[in-house]
């Protein structure tokens, strides 16, 4: 980010307590016009309570926060669309309905919100069910005109609680190509999630949340050089005085057909040393890439192995529910 560039949301120091149990403590955000950030964190960690606090639904009991531009973020709700993490739209309206419904909350025309909403439905590939009761629909497609409802006002901010879960996997699909339309389009995005895949694809920006504190708020691309690069070699031999140039504790993977498979962190002196001992060694090099750690494992090095362990049993058990 360019210190220059303009923010839409920027918080310092927000701590929230409920009945003497800190929800949050502490958190910073800071969040780029026309960009996608992603709170990242798995439940129980204070995303919801901080994405209310942005809102102005909740006030933080410490800290300040600005959201386009003003300090209270609760009269700005016409410029911003909230997908809250209870889903719910009245099971008796027709989608098209429903959405000029939530638009017309938001200061839009309910004609002009009619209008609008057959367009948003067609250009999603919902034309089919615009005038269909919600409760003649599946979850994910009652869950995607919610969506489409928080964005029928041309919101300057969408913030999304959770908005991946309970969609099978075209529609996550389209909702991240939505995600990036509107960002293109200029329109700030923030979202929570506890899979990690949507933040790494779709945000250039993050905040990991663990336990109510943020231990890490800046790029996907600085998060993840937090760890080493990562070497994957192939060997055709499995022993040699060259394994003195890899770290100690790399282990290979020994193939059937010969050879070993061998990954670890690229050590602190770089690729040459370890290039010229393999050559000079005459490992047989059969295949060599370099890459930078994946958003999982940095998150496991910034958040903990326990923070990681409780998104992962997350995911598995959105995933056996069907999600
Ligand atoms: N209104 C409330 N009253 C009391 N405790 C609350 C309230 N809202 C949240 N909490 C507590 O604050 C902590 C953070 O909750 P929060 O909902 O923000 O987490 P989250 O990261 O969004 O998790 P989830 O994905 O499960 O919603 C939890 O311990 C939760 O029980």
């Amino acid at each position: 980010m360019h210190d220059t560039q303009p923010l839409a949301i920027e918080a310092r120091g927000l701590v929230k307590r409920f009945d003497g149990v800190l929800a949050v403590d502490g958190i910073d955000i800071a969040v780029p016009e026309g960009s996608i950030f992603g709170i990242l964190g798995p439940n129980g960690a204070g995303k919801t309570t901080t994405l209310r606090m942005l809102l102005g639904i909740i006030d933080p009991d410490v800290g300040t926060r600005r959201v386009l531009g003003s300090e209270n973020p609760h009269a700005l709700a016409n410029r911003i669309g909230y997908l809250p993490e209870e889903r719910g739209l009245y099971p008796a309206m027709k989608a098209v309905d429903a959405i000029a419904f939530v638009g017309a909350l938001r200061g839009l025309p309910t004609a002009e919100g009619r209008r609008r909403g057959y367009r948003l439905l067609e250009e999603h590939g919902f034309a089919h069910i615009a005038d269909r009761q919600i409760r003649q629909m599946s979850k994910g497609q009652a869950q995607t005109v919610q969506l489409l409802a928080t964005l029928v006002h041309d919101p300057a901010l969408v913030v999304l609680d959770e908005p991946f879960s309970g969609l099978d996997a075209i529609s996550q699909g389209r909702l991240e190509r939505t995600i990036r339309g509107l960002a293109e389009n200029g329109t700030t995005v923030i979202f929570s999630t506890h899979v990690l895949a949507h933040a790494e694809r779709l945000c250039e920006r993050i905040a990991i949340i663990a336990g109510g504190r943020v231990p890490f708020h800046g790029l996907v691309t600085e998060a993840r050089d937090r760890l080493p690069p990562q070497v994957h070699l192939e060997t055709r031999v499995i022993d040699g005085p060259w394994r003195a140039a890899l770290p100690a504790d790399a282990q290979p993977q020994v193939k059937a057909a010969g050879g070993a498979l061998w990954a670890f962190s690229l050590p602190d002196d770089g690729v040459e040393p370890l290039l010229i001992a393999l050559v000079e060694g005459q490992a047989g090099i059969q295949s060599l890439s370099i890459e930078r750690a994946g958003l999982h494992d940095a998150f496991v090095a910034i958040a903990g192995e326990a923070a990681a362990k409780a998104l992962e049993e997350e995911t598995g058990a959105a995933r056996g529910a069907g999600a």
